[in-house]
């Protein structure tokens, strides 16, 4: 199978990216972020959550986050929302996507949002109800789909399983989460061939994080196996709390290169994307997590000297 001429980029680096910074992010830098990441072209972005403040406070000024940004026409603006309460928040705030995530993992599910896989399936179903009464998407995201940091490794059936049960809520999208970058890419054409024998693979969505440098390798293998949307964070923005100093998201530069050198369509400025990059890494005062963002910026400069 060849691969497609395009796919869609989903940044998801104001939401994950930011969630785990040690110091609180000023909400004008967060807001400069999505707005220059939706000027470089992405279609949808994750740009913040409505959790509680108590287990995440990098989130909570997610309704000013939301009121400050300048909307781009043909920009889809996602949010986490937990429960009813941060559904409400969510839809006053004005996002476009909201996102329900659970976990393949039972003590992942406990550890991340205080309940049971079954609890929080009753719990998301009237978020879901409402969102879409309200005329909006719904994305389900399935955290620890490729091992969990509690449990090790996780059984490709309990994770169909919860294809199932968020398929069952209407979910629009499904994302299959590598919450701590630990898949390899046998693995991962497995799980994505099961879940897609329960949901459209083209609703399923390839969520990697590169704590062990795989995140690419297994974007290919999304890829060979029909994948046709992804997450990444911009600058690699996002640590792994489980695995202290490893990477984060996959570097959203580093996921564009890939894609446009095979010839695959995004519609994202990647040379914007990598001085956003940049720009966002000097503000949190961190290196650039993103190689390819490293090496054009690198590039450009010595080209400006040259000229
Ligand atoms: C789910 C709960 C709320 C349960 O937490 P809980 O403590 O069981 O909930 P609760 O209902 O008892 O509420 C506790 C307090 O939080 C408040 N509260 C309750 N809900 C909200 C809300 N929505 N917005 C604002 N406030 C809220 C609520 O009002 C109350 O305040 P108090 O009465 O004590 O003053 C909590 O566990 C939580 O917020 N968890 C979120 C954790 C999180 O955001 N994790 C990171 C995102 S997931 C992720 O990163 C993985 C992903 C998606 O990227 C994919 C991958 O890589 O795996």
């Amino acid at each position: 199978m060849g691969y497609p001429s395009a796919v869609k980029v989903i940044e998801v680096g104001p939401r994950d990216g930011l969630q785990n910074e040690a110091q609180p992010v000023p909400t004008e830098v967060k807001i400069a972020l999505v707005d220059r990441l939706s000027a470089a072209g992405f279609a949808n972005i994750e740009a913040t959550s409505f959790v509680s403040p108590k287990w995440v406070p990098q989130m909570a000024d997610g309704t000013d986050v939301m009121a400050g940004i300048a909307r781009r026409p043909g920009t889809l603006y996602s949010a986490l929302t937990p429960n009813m309460k941060g559904f409400e928040a969510a839809l006053a705030a004005g996002v476009d996507e909201i996102v329900i995530f659970g976990a393949a993992s039972e003590a992942f599910s406990q550890r991340n949002i205080n309940c049971s896989i079954a609890e929080s399936i009753d719990r998301f179903a009237p978020v879901a109800e409402a969102a879409q009464q309200a005329g909006l998407r719904v994305r389900g995201s399935i955290s620890c789909a490729l091992g969990c940091p509690y449990q090790g490794a996780v059984p490709v059936a309990s994770v169909v399983d919860v294809v199932q049960r968020l398929q069952t809520l209407g979910c629009d999208e499904i994302d299959i989460a590598d919450t701590i970058g630990v898949g390899t890419a046998e693995q991962v054409r497995a799980v994505f061939d099961a879940a897609a024998r329960v949901f459209p693979m083209e609703r399923l969505s390839g969520h990697f994080h590169d704590t062990y440098g795989q995140a690419l390798a297994n974007i290919l293998a999304s890829l060979d196996v029909g994948v046709t949307i992804f997450h990444a964070s911009v600058a690699g923005l996002g640590g792994c709390p489980y695995a202290k100093g490893a990477p984060g998201n996959v570097a959203t530069e580093d996921v564009l290169y890939l894609l446009h050198g095979l010839g695959i369509a995004t519609g994202i400025d990647l040379d914007a994307v990598a001085r956003t990059g940049d720009w966002i890494s000097q503000q949190l005062g961190r290196a650039n997590g993103s190689r390819a963002g490293r090496a054009l910026l690198a590039r450009q400069s010595a080209g400006a000297a040259n000229a």
